[in-house]
């Protein structure tokens, strides 16, 4: 699979443009503000149907203008495929797929394989749970569409769950009949969720080490644990304890959408203990390992974004990665930088066929 050209229509900084690539290696260069990474945004939109980096959807159609159109043809399996983005101000986004829209995004999802390492993974470190949770959901969702599916269903519930919590507050009263309907349905809902995640961490933990030792200088002791309500309870018996609490606060506070995947090394909270390089290293070797997952797990190479790619790489993670791309480790790459010199020698050091394409 891998995308064979793209067009923009005024899709941020693009009033109007379009892109061939080379199945292999295709690098964009230019000066800060260029348009880089929103190229690589737009593909990302063509596999999630959404934006990397900015979650306001209309902020992603250019000043002044009304609608924005990203149009992507791929090859997958000896077959042509086109998926269209598209958003009109005040109306709904629209995927499509060889001319019909999705009804559902999340059918998408998975269809485009797709890995993006970028300076944002840093928030995978520094932010809350919730942005490890949405990486743990993200790869999970593009191999698993029931998953998916659930994980919408469970967040629907916990929404009415808490607006009712605060009628109950708001209105002076409480009834516990009306409360239990969504106390079941979490508890239905939750548990294939908390055993997906333990068993996609279990799965995951062997190939992140291994990416890791490739990666890291140093063999640091690095671990990923999952941490779940679930893990001794069910969902049930937790929602009955915490009830006076989830009264008080007016919103549920126990269940998967607490869960949290804490990264460690020496078994201590890199956040505060891993220097910046350990750091880097553990995002290469997490989002590598992402990509080795989805791959084995769905017989396709993912498409890889490497953004603004020398903020993570030093010369020797050049290196690795380069002797990977040597083992054929990966499918087609974009990557973006600011040099365009030392990406032109950086993946002419590769051997393969590559593209360079300036912007600004
Ligand atoms: N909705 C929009 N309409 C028009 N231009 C936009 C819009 N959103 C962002 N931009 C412009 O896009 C540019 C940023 O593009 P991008 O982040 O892709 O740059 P880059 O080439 O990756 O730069 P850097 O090397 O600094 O990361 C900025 O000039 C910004 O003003």
């Amino acid at each position: 699979m891998h995308l064979q050209k793209i067009s923009l229509l005024h899709y941020k900084n693009f009033t109007q443009a379009q892109f061939d690539f080379d199945p292999r290696i295709n690098c964009f260069v230019g000066k800060n503000g260029a348009g880089k990474t929103n190229v690589l945004d737009a593909i990302y939109h063509l596999a999630f149907g959404k934006s990397y980096f900015n979650p306001v959807a209309v902020q992603n159609i250019q000043h002044g203008e009304e609608f924005f159109v990203v149009e992507g043809f791929f090859e997958k399996s000896g077959r042509d495929e086109l998926i269209v983005c598209s958003l009109r101000k005040g109306q709904k986004k629209i995927l499509k797929r060889n001319g019909k829209a999705y009804d559902k995004f999340s059918e998408h999802i998975g269809f485009i394989p797709l890995v993006i390492l970028s300076p944002y993974d840093r928030d995978l470190i520094s932010e809350g749970s919730e942005t490890r949770r949405n990486f743990l959901d993200s790869v999970i969702s593009q191999l698993d569409p029931a998953y998916l599916q659930q994980l919408i269903s469970y967040h629907r519930v916990l929404t009415q769950r808490n607006a009712l919590l605060k009628y109950f507050a708001a209105n002076r009263t409480f009834e516990a009949e009306t409360l239990v309907v969504y106390d079941e349905q979490l508890d239905v809902l939750g548990q294939p969720i908390f055993e997906k995640r333990k068993q996609f961490v279990s799965d995951f933990t062997p190939i992140f080490h291994d990416f890791h030792q490739r990666i890291a200088a140093d063999a640091d002791a690095v671990s990923l644990r999952y941490e779940s309500h679930l893990e001794n309870n069910g969902t049930l018996n937790l929602l009955r304890e915490s009830l006076t609490r989830d009264r008080a606060l007016q919103y549920t506070s126990t269940g998967v959408h607490k869960d949290d995947l804490h990264f460690e090394i020496d078994g201590h909270p890199i956040k505060k203990f891993g220097s910046q390089g350990q750091q880097k290293s553990y995002l290469i070797a997490l989002k590598l390992a992402q990509f080795e997952f989805v791959s084995r797990q769905s017989g396709e190479k993912p498409i890889l974004l490497f953004d603004d790619i020398f903020d993570k790489l030093d010369e020797n993670r050049v290196g690795k990665i380069v002797e990977m791309v040597n083992q054929d480790v990966f499918g087609q790459i974009f990557i973006s930088d600011t040099h365009s010199e030392r990406t032109e020698a950086l993946v002419r050091s590769t051997g393969l066929p590559f593209k360079i394409i300036s912007l600004g």
